[in-house]
């Protein structure tokens, strides 16, 4: 997601971090950047007496490091990116600069210098927009600095050498990681943790408001008048002082146009990234790029049988993404996609991607005829939906379906102990999950609730390939499996139902019938576990039935709405971990 306006002005351009820092990549990633990663070669060798002060040391070597990979790739691609950053963390104590240790010793000299005192830590950035005409590059830098005070606590020899034999010290200037281990030194910090970290996202944003938006105003689309001022246009050139067409008329009529449909025009590319991903997925790509060495773009082509300049397209793509990492030595998987994108990732989720690429989200069947038939678009007239993925997959392909229930699993255990412990239910002896698949939610309530016996409740078709899913150890006998359609067979008698992930595949019509069919079957005092539910407020709940969000899933509160209609009281919700909220209504008497 990006929040800040002035970061999604760089989202159509070719962005490039001129940095090996994985600490950059991923506090920009993180801001929702997309760039491709090009180390500088710049060698760090500045001499630090020409400089007046520290930081304006930092600032030029963020801007050699930058410019240096402007000016590799322009020669390179005969086309320069539009964008390229640069940055360079220095520690400064009493006058001294501190880079990156060249050994333990080094490193030892530098944190017995910080320690009990107060240093400051300096990021340089540069910002330099390329723009290649006529075979030569121009480039246009902006600069600034952050400084951040950092206070150590007396550090004693033992405490120092476990610190540098831990190895953390090696890449990071001054000696230390106040991320990580090195965070223990730290006694007080004044200023922009992340400047510490390697890059001042703050400052950062700021300053491309200044050069996006140079009258302050977020988007300079709206015709009101610019006093004067020149700054970037959307594509990174000088916006010139005299008034566009459109300011033109807007001043002749009177009227201001609205403002730009950034958001909306972001939507419509949106697609892009999401293509990008299926077909690397489809291509196994990830796959290719596992565990051996980085390959380059033509490697990657002759081993998939496709043509060099598409698949280099579709590998920046990919980086961009943060799916992939590009070197000098070629492009190697990020640890996302190790974990999700590959087929046997401990986490893959690549099945459910081949899932999406091969079935088109039923909404766009026939919006048309739903529109002109006044059918509720969300029973079904949009085209069948057709319950959860796991479910539907008896057209797929046996190693697809296997995928399926693979990135099912994955995304089940990613969440499945913050579910089972979000709310205490040890009152209960038995529960039944519905359409709980391989049974990674049960076997997480198993262990975390001794007398619980859980019957996971599924399609026979879905049943019958859970066997490799079962994990080894205590408690797993706790775990039944019962065949069955939740839908027209009665359900097994439980304390707790649960409900995970299933609804948002279904049409209204289906989620109401699923859950009387459980309010139905619940005892008084039992209860409904309902999982994977967005925030939103009560409000919603009476006045729009259980409408869905663009992602499918409708909001606890209208969940919580049915749920008492259902005869179900003191309905709770809870955290179930980064995303899904969990819900647990008690069965009132009927
Ligand atoms: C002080 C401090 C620095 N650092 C890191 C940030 C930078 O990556 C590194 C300083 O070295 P830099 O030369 O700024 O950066 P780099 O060599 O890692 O990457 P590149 O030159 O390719 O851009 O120290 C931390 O990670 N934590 C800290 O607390």
């Amino acid at each position: 997601m990006v929040l800040c306006p002035v970061i999604r002005k760089l989202l159509h351009k070719r962005v490039v971090l001129a940095s090996a820092s994985p600490r950059r990549q991923e506090i920009l990633r993180q801001a929702g950047l997309r760039f491709e990663v090009v180390p500088s070669r710049f060698k760090e060798m500045l001499p630090k007496a020409l400089f007046p002060s520290p930081p304006a040391y930092a600032v030029e070597t963020a801007k050699q490091k930058a410019l240096e990979v402007a000016r590799r790739m322009h020669q390179k691609d005969l086309r320069a990116p539009d964008v390229v950053i640069g940055a360079d963390t220095i520690v400064a104590v009493g006058g001294l600069i501190l880079e990156k240790p060249v050994d333990k010793q080094d490193a030892y000299s530098m944190l017995s210098r910080l320690s009990g005192k107060e240093h400051s830590v300096f990021t340089g950035v540069a910002i330099v927009h390329c723009c290649s005409r006529d075979g030569r590059l121009d480039t246009d830098v902006s600069e600034f600095y952050e400084e951040t005070r950092v206070r150590f606590s007396e550090l004693s020899e033992d405490l120092l050498w476990e610190y540098i034999d831990s190895g953390e010290p090696m890449d990071k200037a001054g000696g230390y990681g106040i991320q990580a281990l090195g965070g223990m030194l730290v006694e007080q910090v004044h200023g922009d943790f992340l400047n510490v970290v390697g890059f001042p996202l703050n400052r950062f944003c700021k300053k491309l408001a200044e050069l996006y938006y140079p009258s302050g105003r977020e988007d300079p689309r709206p015709a009101q008048s610019h006093q004067g001022r020149g700054g970037r246009d959307e594509d990174g050139g000088e916006r010139t002082q005299a008034a566009g067409p459109e300011e033109a008329v807007s001043s002749r009529t009177g009227h201001s146009p609205p403002p730009f449909p950034t958001g909306l025009l972001e939507l419509v590319d949106s697609f892009k990234a999401s293509k990008a991903l299926f077909t690397a997925c489809k291509l196994k790509v990830f796959d290719l790029l596992k565990d051996g060495a980085p390959l380059k773009a033509v490697d990657v082509a002759g081993k998939l049988g496709a043509s060099a300049c598409g698949t280099g397209r579709l590998l920046d793509t990919c980086v961009a993404l943060g799916f992939l990492q590009k070197t000098d030595r070629g492009y190697s998987n990020t640890e996302t996609a190790n974990l999700h994108l590959t087929s046997d990732g401990a986490y893959s989720l690549r099945g459910l991607v081949l899932h999406h690429s091969d079935h088109p989200w039923d909404l766009s069947a026939r919006p048309e005829s739903a529109g002109r038939d006044g059918v509720d678009p969300h029973d079904g007239a949009l085209g069948e939906r057709t319950g959860p993925p796991c479910q539907a997959s008896c057209t797929h392909s046996e190693e697809t379906r296997l995928g399926l229930l693979r990135a099912m699993h994955s995304l089940a255990k990613l969440t499945a102990r913050h579910v089972a412990t979000a709310f205490d239910l040890s009152r209960f002896s038995s529960a039944c999950d519905l359409g709980g698949c391989t049974g990674a939610l049960a076997h997480a309530l198993a262990r975390e609730y001794p007398r619980l016996r859980v019957t996971v409740f599924d399609l026979p078709e879905v049943l019958q390939h859970v066997a490799g899913f079962q994990p080894d150890g205590p408690r797993t006998e706790q775990v039944s499996f019962l065949p069955g359609d939740f839908f027209e067979d009665s359900l097994p008698e439980a304390d707790l139902y649960v409900v995970s992930r299933i609804l948002r595949d279904w049409p209204d019509g289906k989620v109401h019938e699923l859950l009387s069919r459980v309010a139905r079957a619940c005892k008084p005092g039992g209860g409904l576990l309902l999982v994977d539910v967005a925030a939103g407020p009560e409000a919603e709940a009476e006045a729009e039935g259980l409408r869905r969000r663009a992602g499918g899933e409708r909001s606890a509160a209208v969940y919580a709405h049915l749920l008492r209609r259902l005869g179900f009281a003191d309905v709770r919700a809870a955290g179930a971990g980064v995303r899904p909220l969990a819900l647990l209504g008690t069965r009132g008497a009927p």
